[in-house]
């Protein structure tokens, strides 16, 4: 929590403060159609490292607890949730609010693809636009009662990150990286900005490590060993999960059914759905 921004809030001592609702909150307030308990983001500095496959992952494993959980689709610009779910419904809405749109597993998703006439639609809109479209699934969004909030961030550091991270009340950040020293290094520009925002970081999660040899078990590791887990130690982060390069996870992705995986990627990402149930936050 960053105490600097709550000093003179009044709700300082009622532990509602940097909660969202909470009169001193720099934050958005929650709609009066809302009832968010935990938001968590995803993040990544590159793209293309499967931060929407970790964050419809992590869905997955929470709503199989028992957890009601909604995803965020703040990824404007290259929203990838609702296909890797097969959502194509059209979001309603219910009196001054929108609806979000229902998996088969009842993850409630709100993404701009689901209001695009065609899923290859190019959204062409300057930084200012898209950062109030990501309000606008915050405080038009009627998300109902959720016990976990999962925001999928777009890449980087640019104007969408920043707007999550001042105006949402995330509670925790998880960071995706492939093994690669190049995405390492980007990624550790969001753990900067991450820090700066003071957004406690749940740890890391390695995707795309290796590919186990289908015939003998053997690990590959394509992109090498290390440059995770060395930033891991580097920033004091634990690592979360270690994911392999898993076809089945593609092919299922691909065919918005996702909610049928059971691979080796679920059983590896517990030791993350584990921290963001017990919302333990090392950072
Ligand atoms: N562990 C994995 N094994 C196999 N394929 C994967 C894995 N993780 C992601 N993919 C595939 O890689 C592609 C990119 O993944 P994803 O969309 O999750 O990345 P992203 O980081 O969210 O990308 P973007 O920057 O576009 O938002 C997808 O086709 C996805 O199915």
């Amino acid at each position: 929590m960053d105490e600097t921004k709550c000093t003179s809030c009044k709700d300082k001592d009622t532990g509602r403060c940097n909660t969202g609702q909470c009169t001193g909150s720099p934050f958005l307030p929650q709609n009066e159609a809302s009832d968010i308990r935990k938001v968590i983001a995803v993040m990544s500095g590159k793209g293309g490292v499967g931060k929407s496959s970790v964050s419809a992952l992590l869905a997955v494993a929470m709503a199989r607890r028992g957890y009601k959980v909604g995803i965020l689709d703040a990824d404007i610009t290259g929203p990838s949730i609702p296909k890797i779910f097969g959502l194509v419904d059209r979001p309603e809405q219910f009196k001054n609010y929108i609806l979000p749109v229902k998996t088969s597993l009842g993850i409630q998703v709100m993404s701009l693809n689901l209001f695009l006439p065609q899923e290859d639609d190019p959204v062409i809109w300057r930084g200012p636009i898209l950062a109030s479209a990501v309000k606008q699934f915050w405080s038009d969004v009627a998300w109902g009662e959720l016990d976990y909030l999962i925001v999928d961030m777009p890449p980087g550091t640019g104007d969408v990150p920043l707007t999550v991270m001042q105006s949402l009340p995330l509670n925790g950040l998880v960071a995706v990286s492939s093994p690669q020293d190049l995405a390492m290094m980007v990624v550790s520009k969001t753990i900067k900005m991450a820090r700066q925002a003071c957004i406690p970081i749940l740890g890391l999660v390695e995707n795309m490590s290796y590919i186990a040899c289908p015939h003998c078990g053997e690990k590959i590791q394509p992109f090498g060993n290390g440059s995770v887990k060395e930033a891991a130690s580097k920033t004091g982060l634990p690592l979360l999960a270690v994911l392999p390069v898993d076809p089945e996870l593609a092919k299922l992705a691909d065919a918005g059914r996702i909610e049928d995986y059971e691979g080796t990627s679920l059983k590896n990402i517990e030791p993350l759905v584990e921290v963001v149930e017990n919302q333990k936050t090392p950072a």
